[in-house]
């Protein structure tokens, strides 16, 4: 199979949907199309599909079928591969990330995931847990960029933890560095101190290039936002951090027109909730991306609301929403869909070029809302709360009500 277009182009347009414009997009892709009549599709993707555990299943059923739903409007087809990936794989195979799993990822032109992990597989070794077939598909697929946006939806503003004047018009992006820091650095593991007591330990360390790579991505993208962009790190205390502020502000001088901002982490973790409206773009490394995401998400409402895209210079890119299995709720049809729906709406736009399929997703997404519908994690008082299945139903309707009647 060809390989798929490349995936970061810096100079691309910006779009116009609620998801917040944002720089990364793709060419359309030259492989996979067929030319054909009318009444058949006209293009063709290949999608691996890696529904993992818990809840990953259940939402990931949604988003194909809004997936398949709204491309089929353009005459867009998908050939889907789905796969086993963390604890499914785990239990089929041994391993967290299959070879063929990851070998079906990079053929792809784009993979669309669930979630992993659960409490049957949390005392596993480090090696095989489900957690790590995550880490070893994001490093394996090269997807160093993690676009995680944050938009308080109108109908939303009430489903917010914090007051309406607080939440209302927050449109954030969080830009993470998802492939080094203390995920990746070495040294790491178990071991024992001078004084013979048992340790674990991590390093949080950053290349050059890899700072540079994630700043030039972060100053795109805040460029076709609002223009501002803040640089999160803990350059107080960490030299990863100091040298990570130096490249940011070193590649900033290629950004004259981005107004750069640099903030501490535990300052943002409080700005966030006092006044989430003051940010635009936030650019931070792995870890304190992960945890200033989950704490954005909450401010839209829930984390069942985040999308997120994964991309890197070239190859597919991996789309999933930004929570986990949520084994509280697994297998109780009570899982928000939506996050996993906009993540296929991102799939669409930034790694297939099929921005009409996208914004029919999304606008299919606001169309639900805005008919009342909501799972109980965005219920408040005066909405109609439904289970995973039927809002996946009721998105269905909405991109269904958008098909152009025949003339
Ligand atoms: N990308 C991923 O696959 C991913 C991300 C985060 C956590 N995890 C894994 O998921 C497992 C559970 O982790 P956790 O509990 O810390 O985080 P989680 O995101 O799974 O759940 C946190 C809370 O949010 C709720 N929640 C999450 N997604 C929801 C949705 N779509 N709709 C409604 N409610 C939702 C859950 O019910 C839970 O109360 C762990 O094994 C963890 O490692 C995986
Ligand atoms: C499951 C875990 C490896 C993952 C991460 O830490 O990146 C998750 O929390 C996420 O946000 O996607
Ligand atoms: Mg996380």
């Amino acid at each position: 199979m060809a390989a798929a277009p490349a995936c970061l182009q810096l100079n691309a347009k910006p779009f116009s949907s609620f998801l917040s414009p944002n720089p990364i997009s793709k060419h359309t892709p030259k492989v996979g199309r067929i030319s054909c009549s009318a009444a058949s599709p006209s293009k063709r993707y290949s999608i691996t599909l890696l529904p993992g555990d818990g809840i990953g299943p259940e939402v990931i059923s949604v988003a194909k079928n809004v997936l398949n739903l709204a491309a089929s409007i353009d005459g867009i087809e998908f050939k889907y591969e789905e796969v086993p990936i963390g604890g499914a794989a785990l239990d089929l195979t041994g391993v967290p990330l299959p070879d063929e799993t990851l070998l079906s990822a990079k053929q792809s032109d784009a993979v669309l995931l669930g979630a992993i992990g659960g409490y049957k597989w949390d005392k596993n070794e480090k090696h095989l847990k489900p957690e790590t077939g995550l880490l070893k598909l994001r490093e394996g697929l090269k997807v160093f960029a993690n676009l995680r946006p944050a938009t308080v939806l109108p109908q939303l503003v009430d489903a917010s933890t914090l007051k309406r004047e607080v939440a209302e018009g927050v449109d954030l992006m969080v830009v993470r560095e998802l492939t080094g820091g203390i995920y990746f650095g070495k040294p790491r593991g178990f071991g024992t101190n001078e004084n013979g007591e048992e340790i674990g330990f991590n390093t949080e360390v950053y290349a050059a290039y890899e700072i540079d790579r994630i700043a030039r991505v972060a100053f795109e993208t805040a460029r076709k936002r609002k223009g501002r962009l803040c640089s999160v790190d803990k350059a107080n205390v960490l030299e990863a951090s100091m040298f990570w502020r130096k490249r940011i502000m070193e590649i900033a001088l290629e950004y004259p027109d981005v107004e750069l901002s640099h903030m501490y982490v535990d300052n943002a973790a409080m700005q966030l909730i006092r006044d989430p409206k003051q940010f635009d773009t936030i650019v931070t490394n792995n870890i304190f991306g992960d945890i200033l995401s989950d704490e954005a998400s909450m401010i839209t409402g829930s984390i069942g609301m985040l999308p997120s895209a994964s991309l890197g210079e070239s190859g597919p890119g991996l789309y999933e929403p930004i929570h986990g299995s949520a084994p509280d709720i697994a297998g109780q049809d009570k899982a928000n869909p939506l996050a996993t729906v906009l993540s296929a709406a991102m799939l669409l736009k930034y790694g297939l070029g099929e921005e009409k399929a996208a914004k029919r997703i999304e606008d299919a997404v606001l169309d639900t809302l805005n008919r009342g519908f909501r799972t109980g994690d965005i219920y408040s008082t005066g909405t109609k709360l439904v289970g995973c299945k039927e809002m996946g139903e009721e998105v269905l309707k909405s991109v269904d009500s958008q098909v152009p009647s025949p003339v």
